[in-house]
Formats: structure tokens, C-alpha cells, sequence
């Protein structure tokens, strides 16, 4: 993990927060805490959206990205922890997005250091397990609020406004650190993707293990360097992946990372020691890319709390806060398909 540099340059926070552009969220019905004066879902995607607006019939953040179909192969290793169908020994199918952090659908691949991917996976007995996880081992911030802080500090005129939210956010030098020595890759098969927030699992005991997720390619990586990635094109990472996945599966190791007691649950800025117990639960296949536009995965909310029995919530804020904004922002951009119509409306448009 990336140790806390002492002092980020402000200019490479800002850069940052803007290639995050990630959102942040807080209060959430669910939780229990909303208040109008404070953070709406509204006001934290709105937040997300550039100074010319959102891209409209688009995620209002990741919205460059490609869906993804495959297979989860469970190894049974996980049914220890959680009694969940999708941790029992078997096949169980997958609905994927890879992205990167961005509100711009168009964005070229090196202007963000962040890159994601949104999971669906479906077992028989009707249950659905979906997630969003990113490349960083950690978050830049340890609250929802101060995500909302960190998108107004970066879209701030005043001078000081970065300076003065690092001097109330000192979490966020780990991330500047991270975001200034970790290697690029040229490849989202190359990438490990970080649920980073933590969740209980459920046992047939019914005791609860507190837990956080992360998948780990099984694809060699390369580093490249930014620049390097720039001269390969604004569209490589998607070109890549379908060109790679169209050649042979692409897999990635799924692997649950146990809480010692004590160790943070509500605060993902703050990485667990990488010698908690871990157990690899199975892998992730993929073996099927098709373009968003048309493809599987465009009409999904990759809501972190859609759960199956046997995982649950935690005390961390943040997957409340992420549900009430992607909900925000997927009835927005469903709402706005002419502005991103299928390519049959668009061909039926263009007919005379
Ligand atoms: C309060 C904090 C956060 C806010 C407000 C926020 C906001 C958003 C929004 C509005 C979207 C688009 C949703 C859609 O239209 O379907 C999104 C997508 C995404 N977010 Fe977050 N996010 C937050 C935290 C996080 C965290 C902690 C992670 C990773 C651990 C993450 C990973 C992702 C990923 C991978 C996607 C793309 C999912 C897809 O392919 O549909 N976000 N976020």
C-alpha cells in the first residue's frame, strides 16, 4: 500500500479530484441521516458533472466503458464465510462493466488515473450480487461528505480551496501518493479491481465476518508509463480488451480479504494490513465484449447494496451514499436515451 507522502502537490490534487471525478455521497435514506440542508443525492452527482454540464443518457460518473459477459467459477472456498449460493462450488453467470472514472463518455484513456469495474453475478436461487470496485487499494477520502468537500474544492475558483481541504482531509495524502508512483497498465484485463468498502459476511451460523473484496488478474502485467499509454490512443483500453478477451478468456481471482478485530470497517481510505487472512473464492472469466451502447450492461446499476443473502452492509457510510446517487443518476440517463439511442433507434432515426 502506498505509504502517506508528507506533501501532496495541490495541483496533483486537483488533478485528481477532477480525473476522479468520482463521486461522493453521504446522508442516504437507508441510513437513516439524510438531511435536506446538508447532501442530497442531486446535489452529490450534480457535483460530479463538469462546468458544462453532465453528459446526458450517460452514467454521471465512469461514463466511458464497456460491458462485459463470462462466468463466476466458484472454488467452494468461500462458503466458510458467507452462506451465500455464489461462494457453493460451481458456474454462475456474469454481467460486467470496465470503465474509468470520468463524467466525460469521451475522455481519453490517460486522463484518468482511476479505472473500474461494475460486476453483476446471478445464481439459480434467484439471487443477485452486484458491486463497483476500483483500481486504488484504498479511497481518497474516509467519508461521504468529504467526498462531496473534495468535488467542490477541486471545482473551486478560490486559490486556497485545495490547500485548505487537505489541511481538513489529511487522508487524502495517501491517495496523491499512491497517484503519483503507482504504475499504469495498458490493459483492463491487467488491472486488480477493489471493492474497498467492507461488508459482513453471513455464515450458516449465522456469524458475521467482516470483509472487503478485491480481483486479482491472473493476466502478467505490464507497467507502462502515462505518457506511453497517451501515444497508444484515446480509445486503446477498450480496442485492447476486445481485440485480448476476443483471442482467449480473461480471468481475474476473487479474493476476500478477513478484518482482524479493530481494524477499520467504516472508513476505506484506511487499507487493511496486507496480512489478514485472505481466502481466494473463486474466478472471474470473462469471455464476451460488446460496446455499451447496444451491450448487457448499459441498463444496470451497479448498486453496491444489491446483495445476496448471506452478505450484508457494514457500518460503513458509503454504500448507502452510493446507492441513492447511482440511483439519482441511472433515472437521469434512462430518462435521456435520445441522447444515446441504441443504434437501431439511431438508424431508424436517420431513415427517411
Ligand atoms: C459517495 C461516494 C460515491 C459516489 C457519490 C459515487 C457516484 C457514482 C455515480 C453517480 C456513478 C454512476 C452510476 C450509474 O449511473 O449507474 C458511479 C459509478 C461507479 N462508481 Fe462510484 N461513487 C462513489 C464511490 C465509489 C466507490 C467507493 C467506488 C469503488 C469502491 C466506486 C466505483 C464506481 C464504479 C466502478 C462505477 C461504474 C459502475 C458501472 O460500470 O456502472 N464509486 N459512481
Amino acid at each position: 500500500m502506498a505509504q502517506p507522502s508528507p506533501g501532496p502537490k495541490l495541483a496533483s490534487l486537483a488533478l485528481i479530484a477532477a480525473v476522479i471525478a468520482a463521486g461522493a455521497g453521504a446522508f442516504a435514506y437507508t441510513a437513516g441521516w439524510f438531511s435536506p440542508d446538508r447532501l442530497t443525492p442531486a446535489r452529490l452527482v450534480q457535483a460530479i458533472a463538469p462546468a458544462g454540464g453532465p453528459a446526458l443518457g450517460h452514467r454521471r460518473n465512469h461514463a466511458k466503458g464497456i460491458c462485459f459477459t463470462g462466468a463466476f467459477e466458484a472454488n467452494g472456498n468461500g462458503a466458510e464465510l458467507s452462506k451465500a449460493q455464489v461462494f457453493v462450488s460451481g458456474t454462475y453467470p456474469v454481467v460486467g462493466r470496465f470503465n474509468f472514472s470520468t463524467p466525460d463518455p469521451n475522455a481519453a484513456d490517460a486522463t484518468s488515473r482511476v479505472r473500474g469495474m461494475g460486476l453483476q453475478i446471478t445464481t439459480p436461487d434467484g439471487q443477485v450480487w452486484r458491486s463497483a470496485m476500483i483500481s486504488p487499494p484504498f479511497f481518497p477520502v474516509a467519508t461521504p461528505e468529504a467526498f462531496y468537500a473534495l468535488l467542490q474544492a477541486s471545482a473551486s475558483k478560490a486559490p486556497d480551496a485545495m490547500k485548505s481541504f487537505a489541511a481538513a482531509h489529511p487522508e487524502i495524502a495517501a491517495f496523491g501518493a499512491w497517484a503519483a508512483s503507482a504504475p499504469w497498465t495498458a490493459s483492463y484485463a491487467e488491472d486488480t479491481y477493489n471493492g474497498l468498502n467492507a461488508f459482513l459476511f453471513i455464515d450458516k451460523s449465522g456469524a458475521a465476518h467482516a470483509v472487503r473484496w478485491s480481483l486479482r488478474p491472473q493476466a502478467a502485467v505490464a507497467p507502462i508509463d502515462h505518457d506511453a499509454l497517451a501515444k497508444l490512443g484515446p480509445d486503446h483500453l477498450e480496442q485492447e480488451i476486445a481485440e485480448r478477451v476476443g483471442q482467449a478468456p480473461q480471468k481475474w481471482t476473487l479474493v476476500v480479504m478477513l478484518a482482524n478485530p479493530g481494524d477499520p470497517t467504516a472508513d476505506p481510505s484506511k487499507a487493511w494490513p496486507a496480512d489478514r487472512k485472505s481466502v481466494e473464492a473463486g474466478t472471474l472469466v470473462v469471455d464476451k465484449v460488446e460496446a455499451e451502447r447496444d451491450g448487457p450492461c448499459r441498463d444496470i446499476n451497479f448498486d453496491p447494496t444489491i446483495l445476496p443473502d448471506g452478505i450484508t452492509v457494514s457500518d460503513d457510510p458509503f454504500p448507502a451514499a452510493r446507492s441513492a446517487a447511482y440511483r439519482h443518476s441511472f433515472n437521469l440517463r434512462t430518462a435521456e436515451e435520445k441522447n444515446y439511442p441504441r443504434s437501431d433507434a439511431a438508424q431508424q432515426g436517420t431513415q427517411p
